[in-house]
């Protein structure tokens, strides 16, 4: 693990939420090629691993016992129940990252997000929206992994998501995967700009003269 860095150095948390089959994976997977210094956070979840996911690189995958046990012993930042499956961020990785000075992205639905916000406010929160609702289905349906009934599901959730974006720092429409990344790179690169997090760095220096 590399070096801890001083509090005012912290990377920043960066969350990429929104709902299921808006494109959060394909974005964040196109993203990561662009910003490579972006740490991904793996999550833990007891669903059913897909033809294609690998432990470990995509989710922990878990049983439920294990699941719960890691719910009981604090070792996630966040976790939520959706769609009959628990998803949950392991803490302990995330802070150990940021301590040494790089951002790191979540990429988890809105209960989850909204977990982080009351324990992480200085975190970056995004919307990643669909460009409607008729997209987002076909994008779900699209992708071959779901049910009809799941599809149903993840879109009745959706609606209740949507409702809930007054709640992120920033929307982002995905139309086209490549935009969708440049305005987020946009927005990492203007956080890291942002005037308070600047201050607070000079303030401590003229104080250590
Ligand atoms: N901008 C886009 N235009 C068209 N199709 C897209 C776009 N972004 C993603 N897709 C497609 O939409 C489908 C869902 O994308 P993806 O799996 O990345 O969504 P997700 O938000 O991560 O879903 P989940 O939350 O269920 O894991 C995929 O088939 C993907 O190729
Ligand atoms: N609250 C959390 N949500 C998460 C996490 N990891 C993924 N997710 C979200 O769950 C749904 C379903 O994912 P899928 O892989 O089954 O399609 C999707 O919105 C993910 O973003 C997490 O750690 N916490």
């Amino acid at each position: 693990m590399n070096k801890q860095v001083s509090e005012l150095d912290q990377g920043l948390l960066v969350v990429l939420s929104g709902p299921s089959g808006v494109g959060k994976g394909t974005v964040c997977a196109a993203l990561r090629e662009r910003m490579p210094e972006l740490v991904y956070s793996v999550s833990a979840t007891t669903r059913q691993i897909r033809a294609g996911e690998q432990d470990g690189v995509n989710y922990f995958f878990k049983q439920k016992e294990d699941f719960l046990k890691m719910i009981e012993n604090d070792q996630l930042l966040e976790w939520a129940e959706y769609v009959g499956n628990y998803y949950g961020t392991p803490r302990e990785f995330v802070k150990k990252t940021l301590a040494t000075g790089k951002d790191v992205i979540l990429e988890i639905e809105v209960q989850g997000a909204l977990q982080v916000k009351q324990k992480f406010p200085e975190g970056v929160f995004i919307f990643l929206a669909p460009p409607d609702l008729k997209e987002l289905r076909s994008r779900i349906v699209g992708r071959g992994t779901e049910t009809e009934d799941t599809v149903n599901s993840r879109m009745a959730v959706a609606k209740e998501e949507i409702e809930l974006m007054d709640n992120y720092n920033y929307v982002v429409v995905n139309d086209q995967v490549d935009l969708a990344c440049a305005r987020i790179e946009s927005i990492i690169t203007a956080e890291h700009l942002q005037k308070d997090r600047q201050i607070a760095k000079y303030r401590k220096w003229i104080k250590e003269v």
